[in-house]
């Protein structure tokens, strides 16, 4: 018979808190041949457990030698020793230590998945020995589904799957009926008798009489070796030298989702809860980007890219001015009041552009051509008449390059003695107005004019839905002084060839003090309130990213606290701190994952009911929700879970594995 196993002078001293030690094994020695089977017998606290620990190699703190097939396992690596719990040993409980939410197979092939043994040969492996030990109906059964004496065997199934020289018990019959017992020492006896060393801790007398041989252990001391007999050992032991590998990612990601699926609801919950902040961040970073493209594209499509529209002052309350008006001084209140309503009306001296300002603008670096222009809104003193047919005319401006060709659809840019009219003003007319005469009254200044003009074209309205007539400026003058009045420009247009030098010429206008168009001062409110929205959304996001981090941080834990046997059983079964590790970093991982998808779910829903919404009032989709942002939401979701979820991690992976298994 091959010796296996060696105990040299074995002493362990428990260190107590207060600086005392106690010792728990007085200097055992002994050795084991494969094909005994060994039983354990002593008074409770005798040190029987301890004993098993150390030679099973989840304690190694203790003095003397364990001689597993010569070699010292005191001196074992921590890879070695994760090896020696793989291949080498294996145990059993009293207590069965099944993982409740993996079923038998999974249960029994546990110690193969630690070795990345592919899933086929495994789950081959782990019916072969549920079949052996008389539980082929039940592999898929989860362990609160069969009865303790089946627990038992599926334990004693886990221990072989392995194939190991060793079997430690640990009372394996302790919880189980006589006839039960009965059933499981037969399969213990049957292990043994297949050349293994099975080495069995129990109280009972009729257990210990089936074995081979007994030690019995007093207040840590072996007090006697008794042989009883021999068994009839079928074969000698063959190992295979090949090392075990480490378990794959993969693997790690499949435990930890049985895992979490045997937790739905509770993983849902954190899920969810994450999702939520998420869900802020891509939102803000869709809503922001649809915002975006819309004002690009509005502004592109209102505007002559060549040309800059100059004001003198706001059309409407700019920053300042909206603190005064909520200042709430009345004075104040109606000075801005008159002075936008005079901006807009194009009446008052304040919005007139001096030859001096018109020099100033000339100047500006990349302006080609100033154009003067005017513009007044009326509320009914201006109208159009075509066969008695009426209709008022809320703009009047002067031509300039800021009206392209292409925004006038019908006819041509008014000339002397012509008008241009929006498309819908004059269809409202007729039809086919363009070259009709039409009379035009007038108020200019304090003077009502009525004169008769050809209509020289119609035009798309640009960013405004008020009934508008167009003529030029030198048009427009001839009718100011043939009426005794002077025309001056209350809106400049900046011509400039090359359209790259827009955005600078409209930054250089703002820094002397003038100010762009409705539609640029609208947008920039606009954009404003946007920011407003998104710094909200950002605070939510942040807000709501650490609260889901430390919801993980604490899932994670209490998982931890929940599961510390089930880590003592994987440790026992030779998983690597690493390998704990990933397997609770993975369930982080799960839970960013899935908390990433429901995120950006729950955006692309609230994209789809928005956009509806604002297509229907606006005609624009606002919230545009591309595939990297769905990316960067998963990305950071699984980022802030992983960081969150190592902590409790490393805590797991650090547990002491004696104490994991004591633990009630
Ligand atoms: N972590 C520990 N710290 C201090 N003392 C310990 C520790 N673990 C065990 N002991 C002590 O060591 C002695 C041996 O304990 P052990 O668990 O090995 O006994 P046992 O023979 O297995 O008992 P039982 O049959 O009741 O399981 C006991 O006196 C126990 O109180």
């Amino acid at each position: 018979m091959t010796e296996i196993l060696q105990l040299k002078n074995v002493v362990k001293f428990y260190q107590l808190a207060d600086g005392e030690r106690f010792e728990a094994l007085r200097s055992i020695s002994a050795s084991f041949e494969a094909g005994e089977l060994v039983s354990i017998v002593g008074e409770s606290g005798s040190g029987k457990s301890t004993l098993m620990n150390l030679i099973g190699g989840l304690d190694s703190d203790f003095s003397g030698e364990i001689l597993y097939r010569g070699e010292n396992i005191h001196d074992y690596s921590p890879k070695q020793l994760a090896d020696y719990h793989k291949k080498s040993i294996g145990f059993i409980f009293q207590n069965f230590n099944l993982i409740p939410h993996l079923n038998l197979i999974d249960n029994v092939a546990l110690a193969m998945t630690l070795s990345n043994v592919d899933k086929a040969t495994r789950d081959q492996k782990a019916k072969e020995l549920l079949t052996k030990v008389g539980l082929k109906d039940h592999v898929y059964k989860k362990p609160d589904q069969i009865s303790g004496g089946q627990k038992q065997r599926v334990a004693i199934a886990r221990a072989l799957i392995n194939d190991p020289d060793v079997i430690i018990a640990d009372e394996p019959t302790g919880a189980l009926d006589a006839q039960t017992t009965d059933t499981v020492l037969d399969l213990i006896k049957d292990i043994a008798q297949s050349g293994k060393l099975v080495l069995m801790v129990t109280h009972s007398d009729r257990v210990a009489s089936h074995c081979t041989r007994i030690l019995r252990i007093d207040d840590g001391r072996l007090i006697s070796d008794e042989q009883l007999g021999t068994l009839n050992v079928e074969k000698e032991v063959k190992k295979e030298t090949a090392k075990p590998k480490n378990m794959s990612l993969l693997n790690a990601v499949r435990l930890a989702f049985l895992n979490m699926k045997a937790k739905l609801g509770r993983n849902a919950l954190v899920a969810f809860g994450t999702s939520i902040g998420i869900m802020a961040v891509v939102l803000m970073l869709a809503l922001g980007r649809g915002v975006t493209t819309y004002i690009k594209d509005t502004m592109n499509s209102y505007a002559n890219p060549n040309v800059t529209e100059v004001h003198r002052q706001s059309m409407v309350p700019d920053q300042k001015q909206q603190k005064d008006l909520s200042s709430g001084d009345p004075a104040e209140l109606s000075k801005i009041q008159q002075n936008n309503m005079a901006a807009l009306t194009g009446k008052g001296t304040d919005n007139d552009f001096t030859a001096k300002d018109l020099k100033k603008l000339s100047a500006i670096k990349g302006v080609d051509k100033v154009e003067k222009g005017y513009s007044t809104l009326s509320l009914g003193t201006n109208s159009v008449t075509y066969k008695k047919q009426n209709a008022t005319i809320m703009t009047l401006q002067t031509m300039s390059s800021n009206i392209t060709k292409s925004s006038i659809v019908d006819g041509k840019a008014p000339k002397k003695g012509e008008i241009l009219l929006d498309k819908g003003t004059a269809d409202l007319l007729d039809e086919d107005l363009v070259g009709k005469k039409v009379n035009v009254t007038l108020t200019l200044g304090d003077k009502k004019v009525e004169e008769t003009f050809t209509v020289s074209g119609t035009y798309e309205q640009q960013g405004s839905n008020f009934s508008t007539a167009i003529m030029s400026y030198s048009e427009l003058n001839r009718l100011f002084t043939a009426n005794g009045l002077q025309l001056k420009p209350n809106v400049v247009y900046l011509y400039t060839k090359n359209k790259d030098n827009t955005e600078k010429i409209k930054d250089k206008v703002k820094e002397l003090g003038f100010s762009g168009s409705m539609q640029e001062t609208m947008t920039a409110m606009f954009t404003q309130m946007l920011d407003v929205v998104s710094y909200v959304l950002a605070a939510i996001a942040a807000v709501s990213l650490v609260v889901s981090a430390i919801m993980i941080l604490v899932v994670l834990n209490i998982s931890v606290v929940e599961r510390t046997k089930e880590i003592g059983v994987l440790k026992a079964l030779g998983a690597r701190r690493r390998d704990i590790r990933r397997i609770f970093v993975s369930e982080a991982f799960l839970i960013g994952l899935s908390s990433g998808l429901l995120g950006v779910a729950v955006t692309f829903v609230l994209q789809l009911l928005v956009n509806r919404f604002t297509i229907a009032t606006f005609e624009v989709p606002v919230v545009s929700l591309t595939l990297s942002y769905a990316l960067i939401g998963i990305g950071l979701s699984i980022v802030i879970s992983m960081i969150a979820g190592f902590l409790p991690a490393d805590r797991a992976s650090k547990l002491d594995p004696v104490e994991a298994l004591r633990k009630e």
